[in-house]
C-alpha cells in the first residue's frame, strides 16, 4: 500500500511526503532493518511497563534527552502534516487556473509550491536531525547505565559464567550476547522509537482529519470503503508476516555465533597459526555460515508473498482512490460544473483519499516497527534482570574485612563446584607472612580456592582479609587493549596519570627494572606511555613479569599468585618472589613446581581423598612449615640501567 507513483492527481505526492520514501520503500527498510534482529515478544502490559522504566532508567541521567527536543520533534511533526496537506491541495490548484488559462494565477502558483516544497523539505530535515539527536542522547544515557550496572559488582563475570554457584539459590538468567544487547540492541532500540513514536502519536489525529474530509467531499462511502480496504489488507498482512518472526528470531542467534567464531580466530590467532588449525577453523565458520545462509534464504522465501502483497495492495490503493472519486461523478453530483472545475475537484478528492489510505499504511508499518521496538525491549528487560540478579550481594558471603591488619585467614571453608561437587572441604589456614604455597594435583580446586579467597566464587565458611579488593597475579596476565602501554598495563586498574612527571617515569622503570624489564619499551622502541597492544607483543614470560611488576607497583598488603611464574625461568622466578619477601607482602600463592616451596613459609597440600562425588577431595590441614629456607636471589636489576641519569623523555611523550 502506497502512494502510487505518477497519480495525475498528486504529482507532488509521488516524492517523499515525510521523507522516508513510499511506504512500499519503508516497508521494505523495516524487513532489511528487523531481519539482524526480533523477538517472538509481544506487545503487552509488562513489556510497555519494561519499557517505561528503560526511559525512565535513561531520563535519570545527566546526558539524558532534554525534554525541550522530544517537545520540538513533535511540534515539527505536526507542523510537516499541516504543510503536507497544503502540498497536496496543490495539484488541483493547478488544474483549477491552466483549464481557465489564467497566466498570472499561474505564476502565482508555481513560487507558492516552491515555497511550499521548501517548507516540506526543511521540516522533514528538521524532524530527521531532532529523531537522530534524541535517538543518540537516549542510546548514550540508557548504554551508560547498563554498562555501569554490567560493570558493577562483578555482574559482567557472573554473566560470563551462567553456572556460578549461588549461595543464596538465586539461579542467573542465562543470557545470550550481553554485549550485542549493550550495544546493538539498545541503538535499534532507540532508533526505532524516535522515528515511529511521533507518526504514532499523530497517527489518529490524521486519520480522523483526512476521514472528515474524505465524507465531506464523497459521502460516507469513501471513508467506508478505505477502512474496509484497510482491514482486508491488515488480515492479509498479518496473515504473511506472523511465521517470517521466529526465523527473523534464529536468525539473531546464528549472526551471534558466527560473529563469535570470527572473534575467536582473532583472539586465538597464533595457538591456530602453531597447530595448523585453519582447515578446522574454516570448517568450523563454514558450518556456521551455512546455517545462517540458510535461515537468511528461508527468511527471503517467507518474505516474498508478503512483499507481493504489500505492492498488490499498493497498487490497489491507488485504484481504490479513483473507485472512490468515481462514486460521486457517477451519482450525478457534479454535473453542473465545468470540465475544469471537476478536474480540481477530482484532484483534491483522490488526494483526501489516497492520504487516508497513505496514513493507514503508515500505521500498518509503524505496528511492525513497534512489535521490533516489543523483540528489543523484551531483550533488555532480560538483561536488566539478568543485571539485577548476577549484581546482588549474596547473604553471607563470609568475606571478612580487618583493615586493621594484614592477615589473611581461611576458616572452615568450603568450596563446590556449580554442579555440586565438593573441591575442598573445612579449609582453616593462616596465611603466614611469608607466604603460603597451595598444592595438589590438576584439577583439585587450587584456584577455585584462590576464586574463593578473591570473592568471586561463592563458600561456606569465613574468610578474613586486609581489605575488599585484594592483589592478584594470574597464570594467563590481562596487560589491557590494543591501546595499551607499559604505564597503562602497570597502573591497571587504576588510570595513568594525565601529566606524567618525571617521578612517576622512575617509578615506573623502577618496577620494570626490579622484573627485568627496563629495556624491553626501548627494545621495542616505544615509551612508557606509547600506545601498544602488549598482549600480542610480548613473549608469554615477559607478559608474566609485567604482571608481577603491576604488583610491586601497586605495594598490596597481601597478595594472590595463581601460577603466575610458570612460563618463567627458575632463577627469575625466585628473583620474583624474592621481591615480596623484600617489600613484606603477605601473600599465599598456587603452582606445580618443586622449587617454589623455599620461597614460601608454608604449604598447603591438597590431597584428593577419592575421586568419587559422595567422597570429596580433602585439604591437608594445618599448614606445614616449609623445610627450606628462602634461598638468597640477586635482584634483577638490568646492570644498563642508572635511574638517577634515566632519560625518560620519550616515557614523557
Ligand atoms: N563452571 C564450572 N562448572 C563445573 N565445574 C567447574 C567449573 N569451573 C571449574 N570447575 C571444575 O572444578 C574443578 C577445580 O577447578 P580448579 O580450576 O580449581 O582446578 P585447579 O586445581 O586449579 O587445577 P589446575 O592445577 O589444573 O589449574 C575442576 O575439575 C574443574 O573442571
Amino acid at each position: 500500500m502506497a502512494l502510487p507513483p505518477g497519480t495525475a492527481s498528486t504529482p507532488l505526492l509521488a516524492t517523499p511526503i515525510n521523507g522516508s520514501g513510499s511506504a512500499t520503500e519503508s516497508l521494505g527498510e523495516s524487513r532489511r532493518s528487523s531481519s539482524g534482529r526480533g523477538s517472538v515478544a509481544k506487545l503487552n502490559c509488562s513489556l510497555v511497563a519494561s519499557l517505561a522504566s528503560l526511559l525512565k532508567l535513561a531520563a535519570s541521567t545527566r546526558t539524558s534527552v532534554s525534554v525541550a527536543l522530544i517537545l520540538a520533534l513533535l511540534a515539527v511533526s505536526i507542523l510537516e502534516q499541516v504543510a503536507v496537506y497544503y502540498v497536496g491541495l496543490l495539484p488541483s490548484r493547478f488544474y483549477s487556473v491552466l483549464s481557465s488559462h489564467n497566466h498570472d494565477a499561474f505564476v502565482a502558483l508555481l513560487w507558492r509550491s516552491l515555497v511550499l516544497t521548501i517548507i516540506v523539505a526543511l521540516l522533514n530535515s528538521l524532524a530527521a536531525l531532532l529523531a537522530s539527536l534524541i535517538a543518540l542522547g537516549t542510546r548514550s544515557a540508557l548504554s551508560g547505565m547498563l554498562q555501569s550496572q554490567y560493570l558493577a559488582s562483578r555482574a559482567y563475570y557472573g554473566l560470563s559464567r551462567p553456572a556460578l554457584p549461588r549461595l543464596d539459590g538465586v539461579e542467573l538468567v542465562g543470557i545470550d550476547n550481553p554485549d550485542q544487547r549493550l550495544v546493538q540492541d539498545v541503538d535499534d532500540l532507540t532508533t526505532t522509537l524516535t522515528q515511529a513514536v511521533p507518526p504514532f502519536l499523530l497517527a489518529p489525529f490524521i486519520i480522523a482529519f483526512y476521514t472528515y474530509v474524505t465524507y465531506e467531499s464523497m459521502g460516507w462511502e469513501g471513508p467506508l470503503y478505505i477502512y474496509g480496504y484497510f482491514l482486508v489488507a491488515t488480515i492479509i498482512n498479518k496473515f504473511l508476516l506472523s511465521p517470517i518472526v521466529a526465523f527473523i528470531f534464529a536468525q539473531e542467534r546464528l549472526e551471534g555465533n558466527y560473529r563469535y567464531g570470527h572473534a575467536r580466530v582473532r583472539t586465538y590467532a597464533e595457538s591456530i597459526a602453531f597447530l595448523s588449525g585453519a582447515d578446522a577453523e574454516s570448517a568450523g565458520l563454514a558450518v556456521s555460515l551455512r546455517r545462517l545462509v540458510s535461515n537468511a534464504r528461508a527468511i527471503i522465501w517467507r518474505e516474498f508473498p508478503l512483499d507481493l502483497s504489500t505492492r498488490f495492495f499498493a497498487g490497489l490503493g491507488g485504484i481504490l482512490s479513483y473507485l472512490i472519486v468515481s462514486i460521486p461523478i457517477f451519482h450525478g453530483r457534479y454535473e453542473h460544473k465545468s470540465p475544469g472545475e471537476t478536474a480540481e475537484i477530482i484532484s483534491k478528492t483522490s488526494f483526501y483519499a489516497i492520504y487516508l489510505i497513505y496514513s493507514f499504511t503508515q500505521l500498518l508499518e509503524l505496528s511492525k516497527q513497534l512489535t521490533l521496538a516489543a523483540g528489543l525491549t523484551a531483550r533488555l528487560a532480560t538483561l536488566r534482570t539478568a543485571l539485577d540478579d548476577a549484581s546482588a550481594p549474596e547473604p553471607d558471603a563470609g568475606i571478612l574485612i580487618d583493615a586493621d591488619s594484614d592477615m589473611l585467614d581461611l576458616d572452615c571453608v568450603t568450596v563446590c563446584t556449580p554442579t555440586g561437587r565438593v573441591l575442598l572441604q573445612d579449609v582453616s589456614v593462616s596465611v603466614p607472612r611469608g607466604g603460603l604455597l597451595i598444592r595438589g594435583p590438576s584439577g583439585c580446586g587450587k584456584s577455585s580456592l584462590l576464586r574463593a579467597i578473591a570473592g568471586l566464587w561463592p563458600f561456606a565458611g569465613t574468610i578474613t582479609r586486609p581489605s575488599e579488593h585484594l592483589a592478584f597475579v594470574p597464570q594467563v596476565p590481562y596487560l589491557g587493549g590494543s591501546r595499551s602501554s607499559f604505564a597503562a598495563a602497570l597502573a591497571y586498574p587504576a588510570p595513568v596519570p594525565s601529566s606524567p612527571t618525571r617521578d612517576d617515569a622512575l617509578e615506573l622503570r623502577k618496577v620494570l627494572a626490579d622484573v627485568g624489564l627496563a629495556d624491553l619499551p626501548r627494545q621495542l622502541g616505544v615509551g612508557l606511555f606509547t600506545p601498544l597492544d602488549l598482549h600480542a607483543t610480548l613473549s608469554v614470560g615477559e607478559q608474566q613479569r609485567l604482571a608481577f611488576a603491576r604488583l610491586l607497583y601497586a605495594r598490596p598488603r597481601c597478595a594472590v599468585l595463581d601460577e603466575a611464574t610458570s612460563a618463567l625461568d627458575e632463577q627469575t622466578e625466585a628473583s620474583l618472589y624474592n621481591l615480596l619477601h623484600v617489600h613484606g607482602i603477605r601473600f599465599v600463592s598456587v603452582g606445580h613446581r618443586s622449587t617454589l616451596a623455599p620461597f614460601h613459609a608454608a604449604v598447603l597440600d591438597i590431597v584428593p581423598a577419592a575421586s568419587t562425588l559422595s567422597s570429596p577431595p580433602r585439604a591437608a590441614a594445618p599448614p606445614l612449615p616449609s623445610p627450606a629456607a628462602i634461598a638468597p636471589t640477586p635482584l634483577l636489576h638490568s646492570p644498563s640501567l642508572d635511574l638517577d641519569n634515566l632519560d625518560d623523555r620519550d616515557d614523557l611523550e
